[in-house]
Order: C-alpha cells, then sequence, then structure tokens
C-alpha cells in the first residue's frame, strides 16, 4: 500500500473506520458543545449503525476495513510508544508524573481504551487509592476523551505526494492525530511508506488544519479548504511540501466561510467520478475567492512556491480542473430540503468507486437526484451517527483505491 491517492473515487481497496465505543459515553448535555456533537447519542444504536456501514463497504467493494482500536492496541505493545502517548495525553490535566502508574497497572487493551475514551480521577482512584487529585472533582478527567474518533477522516489527509498528519484546531479534538500519526509511523503495514508532508518536522505548535478540508481534484490538483478548522499558514505549508514532493502542480485554497455547518471543506462539496460532483450551492455561492500555490523553483535544495489571489469561484477552479464537468446539488437544488439535507451532511458521500456512493438514508431528496444521475447510491441508517455533524466522507479514511 504506497498511501498515496490520486482521486477521491477510484473503486475503493482499503479504508481505515473507527467503530465508536465507551468515549461516545462521555457526552453529557453540559459537555456535548465543547465536545463537538449537537447531541447526546445511543451507543448501542450508534454502533448498530456504523456497523451496517462498515459491512455495506465489505460486501459492497470487498476493500480491507481496517479498525483504529485493532491498530492502536498493536503498535502500544511497544512500551516506549504508549508511554510516550499516555505523556502527551495527560498534559492537559498536569498530571504526567502518572504516566508510569498507569502502564504498571492497566492492560495495553486498557490503555488503548483509556487513549481513546479518556480517564476519570474516580476511576484512576479503583487502581490507586491514595491518589491525591488536588481540587479536582471526582468526576474531572484526568485524560480528555476523544468522542470524535468515529470521524477518521479529519486527524489526517492521504494526497498523491504523502500524508498531511492534522494539527487539530478545537481542544475537543487535539489527541486524535496523535494516535494516528503514532500508528501510520510506526504500524508495520504503513511506516515504510509514510511520506510525512505536515507537520513539518521541527514544528512544535504547528497551524491547524483538519483532513476534512483537503480533497484530491486529481494527482495534479488538491483543493485546501481555509475553514473554521485550517489556517492559512498550515496550507502554506502542506501546499509547500506537496508541491516539492509532486506529482502535485497546484494547490488551491478555498476560503470557506467560517460557520459550523461548513466547518470542512467536504462538508460542502465531494467528487463522485471525474466528470461529477456533488455540492451544497448555498456554500458555493459564499466561496468567492480562492488562492492558487505553484512552484516557483528549486533554490538551495527549497522549494519556492507562490501563491496568485484568484478573484474565482470554486465553481470556476473546479470547472478548470475538471473538464466537462457535472455538478449536481444536494436536494436536486431545492432550497428548503438542500437545507435539511446540508445540515444532516446531504454534500458530505462517501465514493466506493466512480459513480458508487454510501449516503445517509435520511437524505432522500439528495439521493433521488443522485439516482436520476444514474449514480448507484447505497444507504446506510443515519438516526445516532448524523448527531456527531458528520457524515459518510467523514467517517471514513480511504488508504488505497484502485487507479481509474
Ligand atoms: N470532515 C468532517 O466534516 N467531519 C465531521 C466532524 C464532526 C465533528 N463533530 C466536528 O465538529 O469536528
Amino acid at each position: 500500500m504506497n498511501l498515496r491517492l490520486n482521486s477521491e473515487f477510484g473503486t475503493l481497496k482499503a479504508v481505515l473506520m473507527h467503530r465508536p465505543g465507551k468515549e461516545i459515553d462521555r457526552l453529557t448535555p453540559y459537555n456535548k458543545d465543547f465536545l463537538l456533537f449537537e447531541d447526546v447519542p445511543y451507543l448501542e444504536a450508534l454502533q448498530r449503525e456504523h456497523d451496517a456501514f462498515s459491512n455495506l463497504i465489505k460486501d459492497s467493494t470487498g476493500a480491507h476495513v481496517y479498525q483504529l482500536r485493532e491498530l492502536l492496541i498493536r503498535v502500544l505493545y511497544d512500551q516506549t510508544i504508549l508511554l510516550s502517548l499516555m505523556r502527551e495525553a495527560l498534559l492537559k490535566s498536569g498530571m504526567v508524573y502518572l504516566a508510569e502508574d498507569i502502564l504498571e497497572r492497566y492492560s495495553t487493551a486498557e490503555c488503548a481504551t483509556i487513549l481513546t475514551a479518556g480517564l476519570k480521577i474516580h476511576e484512576l482512584r479503583r487502581k490507586i487509592p491514595n491518589l491525591k487529585a488536588g481540587e479536582l472533582m471526582e468526576s474531572a478527567f484526568v485524560i480528555s476523551p476523544c468522542p470524535n474518533l468515529y470521524f477518521q477522516r479529519d486527524p489526517m489527509a492521504i494526497t498523491p505526494s504523502g500524508i498531511i498528519f492534522s494539527s487539530m484546531k478545537m481542544d475537543g479534538r487535539q489527541r486524535e492525530a496523535d494516535l494516528l500519526r503514532t500508528i501510520f509511523e510506526n504500524h508495520m503495514d504503513f511506516k515504510d511508506n509514510v511520506k510525512r508532508l505536515y507537520p513539518v518536522l521541527g514544528h512544535d505548535n504547528p497551524p491547524s488544519i483538519e483532513g476534512g478540508d483537503v480533497i484530491v481534484l486529481s494527482s495534479k490538483a488538491v483543493a485546501i479548504g481555509n475553514s473554521e478548522r485550517t489556517d492559512e499558514k498550515a496550507i502554506y505549508h502542506a501546499a509547500k511540501a506537496m508541491l516539492a514532493e509532486g506529482p502535485v502542480e497546484r494547490v488551491y485554497e478555498v476560503h470557506l466561510p467560517q460557520k459550523r455547518q461548513y466547518m470542512h471543506l467536504d462538508t460542502v462539496f465531494t467528487i463522485l467520478d471525474e466528470n461529477l460532483v456533488l455540492t451544497y450551492p448555498d456554500a458555493m455561492n459564499s466561496v468567492l475567492q480562492t488562492s492558487l500555490y505553484t512552484l516557483k523553483g528549486i533554490k538551495d535544495g527549497k522549494a519556492q512556491i507562490k501563491r496568485e489571489v484568484l478573484n474565482e469561484s470554486l465553481l470556476t477552479v473546479l470547472e478548470r480542473e475538471i473538464p466537462h464537468l457535472e455538478i449536481l446539488h444536494t436536494a436536486d437544488g431545492n432550497p428548503d430540503y438542500s437545507q435539511r439535507e446540508q445540515w444532516f451532511d446531504g454534500a458530505n458521500v462517501f465514493a466506493i468507486g466512480p459513480r458508487r456512493v454510501i449516503s445517509y438514508n435520511r437524505n432522500i431528496h439528495t439521493n433521488r437526484a443522485l439516482r436520476q444521475l444514474g449514480v448507484d447510491v447505497l444507504e446506510i441508517p443515519s438516526s445516532e451517527l448524523s448527531r456527531g455533524l458528520g457524515g459518510p466522507r467523514c467517517m471514513t479514511m480511504p488508504l488505497s483505491r484502485a487507479r481509474f
């Protein structure tokens, strides 16, 4: 597996997903906003819906579905890696000194659960009865949970040039990227094929970028949303690394309105075939500015890049990059339904092959419009999955696709 992807729609061969677990049960009405959920999901139903999704991928494509937990446990058997992740996870609570005590008392699988679902003072006290917690309440987190981990798209992005490891913007998601980077740089199935583009080595506090903002237009062009979650500086560094590495020749920075429902570029458009995109029209109309990064040359072994501000909308850029482009609007452009279906990620379908997508069953108008264009639409249940405000593309990290 070479961990470079040239398209968003080549027939799927391998994908990474995370079956939601105990981290979801950490959500309450009081912390859900901070943890970026619209509601408090019912875990068992959420798991059933997620299982339906991963089984559908396997049955319809034969693709290998990697599960994050299995990969994580595998790399955590290396005690040095486990200790380093545990220390990082304890940084926020200021209790890094507990890392060794935790490793001594919990199994590797339990540590994987702690790293994803977090750990509370009263839970740790069962293992360390004389734990000194200062002012902290018994229900406080020593390690915070990662309930958004089932949105596997966001902690990294695979491009034609290599991997961008995210630096996540929101406090409630920051640990996810550490888990993914550790897996990919250490697991024997992947480590020899990782070309790391971002963060640039030596940058301690990298500007934020999230995988959902990165969309591969072709082997030569990539679009990155400048959004609620992704900063201009991160786009500059990621573009520089891609252009230096090749085969990418053009990186577009797409200025998105900073709104929750447009949080990432993939919430407003996805690519379903060489000549077909699905978009949310309101957002398309508000993206009026894009910038283009290209390579100027190489000086002293270092890439020099240039940035041009284009007075062009995203649609113009797409039309230039994708010949004979057909544009389908969510809910076929009906303003009442497209607003409703956008809230449930109507544009965020997951392409498992050319003109073959997995979509939420609740987005009936969008699904109907897709079918009218000859797209094969496979539906998944979505009552609980959608409470985290992400759709099928957001929940998947494709690792390998057939060339088309
Ligand atoms: N690519 C995506 O749009 N991912 C959806 C992420 C949803 C998550 N609750 C978040 O707010 O980050």
